[in-house]
């Protein structure tokens, strides 16, 4: 399978990866996951441990039925049992591999399996012929090789390759070693196992210390030809090498890396992480290598302006190469004149149509108040000369919210100040936020479509305030807003309130803009009058 420049990727999203989860995953979660990985361009997709479980065996099996290019993998302990279960359920597919493996480090056959090396030894060829009835796709793993002395590392993998091994793994189980070292395991394991080049050299490897990645990618450097990974990380303990991180590495940096390659189609990349976090309920942390949500966005100033005269500068590669839309540049009291300028021209205002100065000082103090400056608050600082709460249109008099188990149905009832007056409506929704929320659009006639609503704790224990952000589209633009209250339910509605004050601000704006022959000037001392 594999030519000297292709490196297999091996993905153990489904195995080592489900390992790490609270819970398992379903058959039909597994299958999903499987058929992304598949058009991801995965070599092998290890799918599951068979023995472990009926509901583990039943998911190997339909996915080995069903992959059409992907060679589907399932794990086994050096036990004869567990090795014919794997074959059961992988046996639909024309051609699959059986990875099986044993502990080979002193620690491991010692203190956990409590057995001399020499069993280990006769185990793991007795595992891997056993594998061999069955197909001539055998993989063995010496579980905890970055430990393992190396004179009994290299004998049991000439053992493992005279019994039929065609892929040797070599995994740092625990990630404790750093490249240099297991650069040399692999160099080692290269130069002194004599029929090392009747099989592929694999590596598995940890993050325990971060260095997943870096390991995988130095072992590549020694001889390597499969990389074991997980879809963003995922993983035993800290998890195992991120699978993005080296096919990335691999695109990118391929001549230092000896002019290898891998399958994997670069532009997938972002889509199918994003399912696997959402099928896991796995966060994706935003500052991860590649698939995190700020692995290509700008909030500091000189970044900005480099990225705004060539992007390059501040960008190793594209976001659309890994399938994002693009890049994202936030305004932050780290922003400076360029990001502004730049943003107030996306906007449609021309340079001489503002003072830079004069708005940027403004900025800097709606930043420090505010945190995160949107597109919307800029235009608002050409109009109005204070931005304040009171600026708002809608406020929150009263709410009243009834909901409960299945024969209740959620009703809410919203009363909103607006200038002097009073407005109050009553609606059922499907949940107390969306019975709120069916009132506010109503009172409000603010058609805007709920694009994101993310809950989070602010403060620990009993005094935690329950914080709510959410993101609307109105008329194609976005506008956010935040809530913020000991109920829930309550910053929900303020976060949806706060979302269409701003619209309302925007709304202001672009009527003041419309008016014939004005100025932006012009236009904003109008604007700024009518809001006295
Ligand atoms: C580094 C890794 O990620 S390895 C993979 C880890 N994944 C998993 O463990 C998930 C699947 N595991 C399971 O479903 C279960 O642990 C099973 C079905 C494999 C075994 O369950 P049980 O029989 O109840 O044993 P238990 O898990 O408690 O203990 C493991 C046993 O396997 C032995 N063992 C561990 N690794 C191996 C191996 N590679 N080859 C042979 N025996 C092994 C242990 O020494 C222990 O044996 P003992 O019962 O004689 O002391
Ligand atoms: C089963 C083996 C390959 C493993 O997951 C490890 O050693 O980390
Ligand atoms: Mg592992």
């Amino acid at each position: 399978m594999a030519s000297q420049d292709r490196v297999i990727i091996f993905d153990t999203t489904l195995r080592d990866g489900e390992q790490a989860l609270p819970q398992s995953l379903s058959e039909r979660q597994k299958l999903q996951i499987a058929l992304a990985l598949e058009e991801l361009g995965v070599d092998v997709i290890e799918a599951g441990f068979p023995v472990s479980s009926q509901g583990d065996f039943e998911s190997v099996q339909l996915i080995a039925r069903t992959l059409k290019h992907a060679v589907p993998c399932g794990l086994s302990r050096a036990v004869i049992k567990d090795i014919d279960v794997a074959a059961q359920a992988l046996k639909a597919a024309e051609h699959f591999r059986i990875h099986t493996f044993i502990a080979t480090s002193s620690i491991h056959v010692k203190d956990k399996l409590r057995k001399t090396f020499d069993d280990v030894l006769a185990m793991g060829v007795a595992a891997v012929k056993q594998a061999r009835k069955y197909t001539d796709d055998v993989e063995f793993s010496c579980e905890d090789a970055g430990r393992t002395p190396i004179d009994q590392l290299c004998r049991m993998i000439e053992e493992a390759i005279k019994a039929g091994a065609t892929t040797i793994n070599i995994p740092d189980t625990v990630g404790y070693t750093v490249p240099t070292e297991f650069g040399g395991i692999i160099t080692q394991v290269m130069n002194r196992v004599p029929n090392v080049d009747k099989a592929v050299i694999s590596v598995h490897c940890h993050n325990d210390l971060g260095m997943a990645t870096a390991n995988s990618l130095t072992a590549v450097q020694m001889g390597a030809r499969q990389i074991e990974c997980c879809v963003n990380g995922l993983g035993e303990r800290a998890g195992n090498c991120s699978l993005e991180e080296v096919a990335m590495a691999i695109k990118l940096r391929s001549k230092i890396l000896g002019g290898v390659e891998t399958g994997i189609i670069a532009k997938n990349i972002a889509r199918t992480s994003a399912l696997v976090s959402k099928i896991c309920h796995e966060p994706v942390p935003s500052h991860k290598a590649i698939v995190g949500s700020n692995a290509f966005s700008h909030s500091s100033g000189i970044h900005q302006d480099g990225v705004l005269k060539n992007r390059e500068t501040y960008e190793i590669l594209t976001p659309e190469s890994v399938g994002f839309s693009g890049n994202t540049m936030l305004m932050t009291a780290r922003s400076g004149r360029h990001m502004i300028r730049e943003c107030l021209r996306k906007l449609g205002y021309a340079d001489d149509e503002y003072d830079l100065n004069d708005i940027y000082a403004r900025f800097l103090k709606l930043a420090d108040r505010k945190g995160q400056v949107f597109d919307y608050d800029l235009e608002s600082l050409i109009f109005f000369t204070k931005l304040d709460e009171e600026d708002d249109t809608y406020h929150l008099e009263q709410m009243n919210v009834t909901s409960g188990t299945a024969s209740v149905i959620p009703t809410a009832t919203v009363r909103l100040r607006v200038g002097r007056r009073t407005r109050t409506e009553s609606s059922i929704g499907n949940g107390p936020v969306d019975a709120c929320y069916n009132c506010i659009t109503h009172l409000t006639g603010v058609k805007c479509v709920l694009k994101s609503y993310e809950i989070n704790a602010n403060g620990a224990g009993m005094d935690a305030l329950g914080q709510v952000d959410v993101t609307v589209e109105y008329e194609g633009r976005i506008f956010h807003g935040m809530g913020l209250s000991t109920d829930v339910i309550e910053s929900s509605a303020l976060a949806l309130l706060h979302a269409i004050n701003n619209i309302e601000r925007a709304k202001k704006i672009h009527a003041a803009k419309k008016r014939p022959s004005r100025t932006v000037k012009a236009a904003a001392e109008q604007a700024a009058k009518a809001a006295e």
